[in-house]
This record gives C-alpha cells, sequence and structure tokens, in this order.
C-alpha cells in the first residue's frame, strides 16, 4: 500500500494576526519538509484564529484572509516548500453562489473554510459543511455552509477533507467520504476545551473512522482566546479505528505520523484537473495532485503522547487561558489582592505557573477586619511562589470614605472590597499589571462576591471552576511540586481554612451559604444541567434549599455580566455557553402572591413602597427574612435613604502586626477611632 508520511500542526494562532499566522503556516511547513513529511494540515480558520465572532462580518477582514491564503501558497514555493501538500484553515466567500441570497444573507457571504496548498497554488477549497450553533458557537450568525466534500488524490491516495463540526453530525461530507474511496479522512478543527472532551473526541474519530472505512486524522489548535481554550489533542486512527499517534494536549508541536493508505482506484481527472461528481445526493470535488504512488520508504510509528488526569488537564487549561490572554492581549504582568484565602492562592499559584514568579505582583490589602493568619498567610503564599508581593493597608482609605459618607452594614462591608478593587485598579494604571478577579464559579453563580470590589479585573483565571474543585486542584498543584522535590507554592493553612470573606468580624461563608460540597452538587445540576426546582426536589435536595440556591443564581445574573471573562473548563460556563436575560420574571421558584414583590432583588420593600424601595433596582434593604434576599439572610441592611431603617453598625476588632493600623494607629493619625461595637 502507498504510504503518506503525514503531519499534524498543533499550533496556537491569534485572532486577527493574520501575517504572523501565516508566518506560523511557513516555521510549521518547514519544520514537517524537515521531517520529510508529505502533507501538513493546520487547524480549522488557521489564518485568522478562532472564533473571529463579528470580524467574519468585516468585508476587510474577509478580503485580507483570502489574499492571505493567495500570498502564502507563492511563499511557501518560494521558500521551497511547494512540494508538500498544506492544508489550512481560513475566513473564505461564498462566491460559487455570489448572486443568490443564501439563507437571507448578501451575497459573498462569509465562510469557514479549508484550502490546500501545493506547487504555489490554492489547488483546492472547501466551506465548512455543518455549522455549529450551539453552546458556544454562533455560526449561523456568520457563514453559510459549504456543499461539496473536497477529495484531493496526493501520491496516489485519496484524501477526504472536512472541517470540525462536519465530524460531529451525520450526513454531510463526512457521510459520503466512504463511497467517494477516500483513503483517509483529514478533519481541521477548533474544538474548545472541556473536562472529559478529549475520550468524547477519540470516540467520535475511533466511529467515523469505522463508518468511512478511512484512516482518520484530526488536528486542533491550542492557546487561549478569550474565554476560549483550546487543547490540541490532536490524534490519527487508522480505518478500524485504532489509536495511532496522538499528541500531547495543550503543547505546540507536529504530530508526524506514516500512514498505510490503499491505492486510490475511484476515476478522477488528470493531474491539476478537478472534477465533479454526484455521491448519494452531495457533490464531491476531486482535484489530483498527484498519482504515483511514492517509493517505498521505512515507516516511523507515530507517538501515542499520555492524556493528562483530570486535574492536570483542567490546571493546564487555566495556565493557558491566562498566558495567552496577558499576552495576546499585549499585558507582561499581572496584580492581584492575596487575602490568604484559597481563591487567590490557586489564582497566584496559576500566574505564576503561566507568567513566571517576577511577573506577578500580590497585593495584601488587609482591613480592621483582616485575621493575621490571612495576612501571613498571603506572606507565606509570596516566599513560597516567589512572586512581587507588598502590603497596602487599606483602613486609612475605608475611614476616609467613611468619615465623608454614613456607610453602615452591607454598605460598609463592601466598601472595604471596593477600597481593595481601587487600589487594584490603581496599581494597574500605574504600573501596566493587568488586575486578575480570583472568584470562583460557586461564587459566581450566587452572587457571593461585591461588584465593583473584588469583582473587578480585567481576567478572572478561575471564574468557571467551582469552589470544591478549587480546593482540589490546590492540593493536586501541591502535591505535582512535592513530586518534583519543590516547594508547594499553597501553603496548607489557606488550603484548610474555612473560606471567610472578612468582611465583618468573624464572618465565614457558611453563614450565607450553605456547605460549598452541596451547593456545587446543586449548583452543577442547576446551572450545568438545566434542571428546574421540581426536578431537583425530586432528586432530593430540601426545597427550602432549592428555593434558596435558584434565587441567589436568578438574581446574580448582572453581576455575572459584568464580570470578567475567564477560561471555560466546563460544559457549561457562564458565558457563551450559559446565556440567560438579566431582566426576567421566569422563576424556577415558587413566585410569590405579588410578582412585583417575587423579584429577588425587590422582594423586600421598604416600607408601604410596593416597588421594593429601591426603583433601581438597587440593594435591597431591611429585614430578610429565611430565605429573603441572596446573601442577605443573616444580615439586617439600612438604606441609606431611609433615615428610619436602623444602622447595623459592624463590630470592629482592633489590629495588630506589621502589614494594617492598627486601631491605635489610626488614632495616631488622627483619624477618629472605629465606631464602638453595636
Ligand atoms: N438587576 C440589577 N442590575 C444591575 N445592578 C444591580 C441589580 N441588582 C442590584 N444591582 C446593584 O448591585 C448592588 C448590590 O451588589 P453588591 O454591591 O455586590 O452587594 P451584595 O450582592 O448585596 O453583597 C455582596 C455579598 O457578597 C459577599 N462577598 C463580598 C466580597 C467578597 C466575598 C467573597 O467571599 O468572595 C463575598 C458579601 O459578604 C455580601 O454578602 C446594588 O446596590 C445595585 O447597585
Ligand atoms: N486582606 C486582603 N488583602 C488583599 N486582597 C484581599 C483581601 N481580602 C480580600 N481580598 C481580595 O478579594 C478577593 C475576595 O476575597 P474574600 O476573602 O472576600 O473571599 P474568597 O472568595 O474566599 O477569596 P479567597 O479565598 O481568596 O480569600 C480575594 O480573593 C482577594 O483577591
Ligand atoms: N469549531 C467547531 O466546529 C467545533 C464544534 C465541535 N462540536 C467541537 O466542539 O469540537
Amino acid at each position: 500500500m502507498p504510504q503518506i508520511r503525514l503531519a499534524l500542526a498543533q499550533v496556537n494562532p491569534t485572532v486577527g494576526a493574520l501575517d504572523a499566522n501565516a508566518d506560523t503556516v511557513v516555521r510549521m511547513t518547514a519544520h514537517a519538509a524537515s521531517q520529510h513529511a508529505h502533507l501538513v494540515a493546520f487547524p480549522e480558520m488557521m489564518l485568522t484564529g478562532y472564533p473571529i465572532e463579528d470580524l467574519a462580518l468585516r468585508r476587510s477582514f474577509i478580503d485580507e484572509s483570502r489574499a492571505t491564503l493567495e500570498k502564502l501558497a507563492t511563499r511557501l514555493d518560494s521558500e521551497g516548500l511547494g512540494s508538500i501538500a498544506v492544508v489550512v484553515g481560513y475566513l473564505g466567500r461564498d462566491d460559487a453562489t455570489a448572486d443568490v441570497v443564501q439563507l437571507g444573507r448578501p451575497k459573498g457571504s462569509p465562510q469557514n473554510a479549508v484550502a490546500v496548498l501545493y506547487g504555489g497554488r490554492v489547488v483546492a477549497r472547501q466551506a465548512k459543511h455543518h455549522l455549529p450553533n450551539y453552546g458556544v458557537f454562533d455560526e449561523f450568525r456568520y457563514f453559510v455552509p459549504g456543499d461539496h466534500l473536497g477529495v484531493v488524490r496526493l501520491h496516489g491516495v485519496d484524501i477526504a477533507l472536512a472541517i470540525c463540526e462536519d465530524l460531529w453530525q451525520d450526513g454531510g461530507p463526512v457521510a459520503v467520504a466512504r463511497e467517494a474511496d477516500a483513503g483517509l479522512l483529514l478533519v481541521i478543527n477548533g474544538s474548545p476545551y472541556e473536562r472529559h472532551k478529549d475520550d468524547t473526541r477519540l470516540d467520535l474519530a475511533r466511529r467515523r473512522a469505522l463508518d468511512s472505512q478511512a484512516a482518520l486524522a484530526y488536528v486542533n489548535m491550542i492557546g487561549g482566546q478569550d474565554e476560549l481554550v483550546f487543547d490540541g489533542d490532536s490524534l490519527v486512527v487508522n480505518a478500524d479505528g485504532d489509536l495511532l499517534a496522538r499528541a500531547p494536549q495543550f503543547e505546540e508541536g507536529c504530530l508526524v505520523v506514516d500512514l498505510d493508505l490503499p491505492a486510490a482506484s475511484a476515476p478522477a481527472p488528470d493531474v491539476w484537473g478537478v472534477a465533479d461528481e454526484h455521491i448519494a445526493g452531495f457533490r464531491v470535488r476531486r482535484t489530483t495532485l498527484s498519482t504515483a504512488a511514492l517509493p517505498e520508504y521505512q515507516p516511523d510509528p507515530g507517538a501515542i503522547a499520555p492524556t493528562l488526569t483530570d486535574h492536570a488537564e483542567v490546571y493546564a487549561a487555566v495556565v493557558t487561558g491566562l498566558r495567552d490572554y496577558v499576552q495576546k492581549n499585549g499585558f507582561t504582568s499581572v496584580v492581584l489582592g492575596l487575602s490568604g484565602g484559597i481563591d487567590s492562592a490557586l489564582t497566584a499559584a496559576v500566574a505564576v505557573d503561566a507568567l513566571g514568579a517576577q511577573n506577578v505582583h500580590g497585593i495584601s490589602m488587609p482591613s480592621v477586619y483582616s485575621s493575621d493568619h490571612s495576612k501571613s498567610d498571603a506572606r507565606d503564599l509570596a516566599e513560597r511562589t516567589g512572586l512581587r508581593f507588598r502590603v497596602v493597608p487599606i483602613a486609612p482609605m475605608v475611614q476616609c470614605y467613611l468619615d465623608n459618607l454614613s456607610l453602615t452594614g452591607l454598605a460598609e462591608e463592601n466598601l472595604q472590597a471596593r477600597v481593595r478593587g481601587i487600589t487594584l485598579m490603581a496599581l494597574s494604571n500605574q504600573e501596566g499589571h493587568l488586575v486578575l478577579a480570583p472568584g470562583n464559579k460557586s461564587e459566581l453563580a450566587v452572587g457571593y462576591s461585591t461588584i465593583y470590589g473584588d469583582a473587578v479585573g480585567g481576567y478572572a483565571p478561575i471564574k468557571d471552576v467551582p469552589k470544591t474543585l478549587v480546593w482540589d486542584l490546590a492540593r493536586w498543584r501541591n502535591a505535582v511540586a512535592v513530586e518534583r522535590g519543590e516547594q508547594p507554592p499553597i501553603p496548607e493553612g489557606s488550603i484548610e481554612k474555612p473560606p471567610s470573606a472578612e468582611l465583618r468580624p468573624g464572618q465565614v461563608d457558611t453563614d450565607s451559604l450553605p456547605d460549598y460540597s452541596l451547593l456545587d452538587e446543586l449548583l452543577d445540576n442547576y446551572v450545568e444541567q438545566d434542571r428546574g426546582s421540581d426536578e431537583l426536589v425530586k432528586a432530593g435536595f430540601d426545597p427550602e434549599l432549592v428555593t434558596k440556591v435558584l434565587r441567589m443564581v436568578d438574581a446574580a445574573e448582572y453581576k455575572r455580566r459584568q464580570y470578567p471573562p475567564g477560561p471555560k473548563i466546563s460544559r457549561r460556563n457562564f458565558g457563551r455557553d450559559r446565556r440567560l436575560p438579566i431582566t426576567s420574571r421566569w422563576r424556577e421558584h415558587p413566585v410569590r402572591e405579588d410578582p412585583a414583590r417575587d423579584n429577588p432583588v425587590r422582594e423586600d420593600p421598604v416600607g408601604d413602597d410596593p416597588a421594593g424601595g429601591n426603583p433601581v433596582g438597587g440593594n435591597p434593604v431591611v429585614k430578610q427574612p429565611p430565605g429573603g434576599h441572596p446573601m442577605s439572610d443573616d444580615q439586617v441592611r439600612r438604606d441609606p435613604a431611609n433615615a428610619d431603617s436602623p444602622p447595623n453598625p459592624p463590630e470592629r476588632q482592633a489590629e495588630e502586626g506589621p502589614d494594617g493600623p492598627t486601631a491605635a494607629d489610626d488614632r495616631d493619625k488622627g483619624t477618629p477611632p472605629p465606631p464602638p461595637a453595636s
């Protein structure tokens, strides 16, 4: 049987960087040629990056993508790479139906396309047939579908082409690959990472190879693009579905594999010719590049890289997402608040792994409520990781606000988080670091963060990681360090202590939230699996808990919309995957008799105001009944606009230690002493 040496270039394109992406194609093609490969394949939308969102609608961008493709073909040839077939994804245009209005789109609509470059020419083009339009994908918004299967004859072997979703759906080009007698089905992909997807992909590739009776090569990109991360996981299976080669996840490289493929026997055009035929109602376009089989050579068996464990994979995803967001947006360093807690500790460890300790700035910002361990654990984390550490006490800044605004209760609590947010943004402006928001998925779900406070930032590395997984990842990362004989980065104290926002004395998360293992299980059912409250109760969750948590989740939509982007690791992230209206009266939980009072943000009106006493939908106020306003069962709030509502000054504790001013320090500076404990 003829042999083909195939190279799958698992690379990291950047959206919009057409020239740089073309340079990557040339560089990797040269590498593949040095490995004596006959064909090198690049991922979906390689030249433009992926996903390009509404850039697809810009005529100038489509034109430039097409021009870059043509230039690339001639450049490869001029650099002595014209005899290796290069399969590359790009943004194309629907020229074939230029005068037809297809799916309501104007002529010349964009297409998600693949091209074959050979001998200095673009010798074949094909558009994606199945356009994904679920989850994070919106391809019907942008593209018109392709209408044919391209089969390219190279060295006497017929190679059929497909683009990502074409593999996942029945019908379309993949379904006719068998009748078209293809020996190899080559699929280019932009398949975002999510947990356990590697298993799904391999099963799918095996199944399609068996159906097509053809070997199957799958090439995917790596790297981060806003809230998506690509893990690569490029692989090759033979026509029996046996795995022949697999690339390591999240690593750039070229997977080279020799394939024994059947000699092409279907009628085909002469060399350089193109001919169309119809198979099972689908157009097949054959292009012949070379008909003679290659002389036999000693095959090189491909390597099968082991897949990563679940924790290693998630950790690699968040590291990759952060590194690429920082670098692709022109930053070199990040800054974050270090509270001594687990979320900021894990975020810092991820940042150090992504960017190097010298590029991570951790700020301890003690307030009058900060515990000694919060300060010592933050310092310990800095010493373990080597990140750049400094202490900025916030008590004087908080006091300045309190001297000028009469804030109490929740408003005063949140002020501390907001002063920290201002401090981080000021350091970002001054020193150029990107601010990291360290919130996790459980907190985002229930709105347990202060908007414009600890929720500020440019990127949120662990926003799709539930709290229970935050602890697992921290333990996993420390264990990896121990295995490597290194100092574990995360202090044990940060892992073991009960989580607390430390916004008032003795506050712990479980004052307002159920235990995180129970909360995460419920959130998984509601957020990821979309189960309604009846189903949740039937599944055994306590009805009161279901009502309370669902209210919190629904009411926090506005907060999530304003949260920074962060890498998707789950089946359903907040962002592109889960899109809900902010303004909505639909409730899964029991609706109150007066629907005007059912809006969780207004459910506890002040006085007689039927609208809830806060016409802008702001902070709900005063007495919260059990299961009342999110996060507030344990709190009594005071509407600043309502002079009758009782103040609830939090108890303050004097603070000692090197990092923050004590209450006595405040007095020394002439600032008024904190109010007495209530
Ligand atoms: N529908 C809507 N659309 C737009 N904006 C809306 C809104 N509803 C309220 N708002 C605005 O949001 C404000 C209320 O939100 P916000 O100010 O955040 O305050 P809120 O959500 O009421 O309280 C923050 C909660 O998060 C907890 N926390 C804070 C900091 C850190 C942590 C942690 O452990 O990580 C936890 C804290 O203990 C408290 O329970 C309102 O005053 C109003 O301005
Ligand atoms: N004393 C502090 N110094 C610096 N940053 C702080 C401090 N307290 C809170 N922050 C910042 O605000 C974020 C929210 O922290 P908070 O302690 O309120 O709850 P958390 O969600 O449990 O986070 P963590 O586990 O990191 O403590 C922290 O991750 C940190 O970035
Ligand atoms: N880019 C695509 O078409 C990707 C869709 C596909 N279902 C995947 O996630 O792998």
